[in-house]
């Protein structure tokens, strides 16, 4: 298994996606999964809380199949999550603010981040996550001014043999 993990915004789902294809292994996303079966990420903060979609995103972290893993960017909080990330290689995608600044401009798909123009809740997740980012990486690579095929070019050689 090859879990991507990162700030919002990092490239987890996009860069996931790419290098599962270049690998020939599937590709999941655990945001992707708990939409398809109970509605938008936004809408279930809404409704239910963010303890609640932390639980959706506990359970299908758990029992997603093999394959190359996209995580949100909060599933590193549980360490029950933890736990299940370190049984495969780690990678982390790291960027800067002004990275995130460009990419989350207009963009309203994540509750948490909800009236943030000033990036001023990015930056507070981030500092409080990057601790925890860092000590799950196998891979860390630093996803400013690459392109999704530069960073998959980069995870490749890191990887352990499969
Ligand atoms: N290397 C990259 N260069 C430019 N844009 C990127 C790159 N990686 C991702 N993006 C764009 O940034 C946004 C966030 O990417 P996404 O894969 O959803 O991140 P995450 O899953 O980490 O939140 C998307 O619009 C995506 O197309
Ligand atoms: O960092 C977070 O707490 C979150 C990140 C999002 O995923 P991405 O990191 O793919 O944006 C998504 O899981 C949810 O909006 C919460
Ligand atoms: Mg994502």
């Amino acid at each position: 298994m090859i879990y991507l993990i990162g700030p919002m915004a990092s490239g987890k789902s996009t860069v996931g996606k790419s290098l599962a294809t270049v690998l020939s292994m599937n590709f999941y996303d655990t945001d992707a999964l708990v939409v398809a079966e109970h509605g938008s990420i936004a809408s279930i903060f809404a409704a239910h809380g963010e303890a609640r979609f932390r639980d959706l995103e506990q359970q299908t972290l758990a029992s997603v199949p093999q394959g190359v893993i996209a995580t949100g960017g909060g599933a590193v909080l549980r360490e029950e999550n933890c736990k299940v990330l370190r049984t495969g290689t780690v990678v982390y995608l790291e960027m800067s603010e002004a990275t995130a600044a460009s990419r989350l401009k207009g963009d309203n798909s994540r509750p948490l981040l909800a009236g943030d123009a000033a990036l001023t809740s990015w930056i507070s997740l981030y500092r409080k996550r990057r601790a925890i980012y860092e000590s799950l990486a196998d891979v860390r690579i630093s996803v400013d001014q690459k392109s999704v095929l530069q960073i998959v070019e980069e995870i490749l050689p890191q990887l352990p043999a499969m």
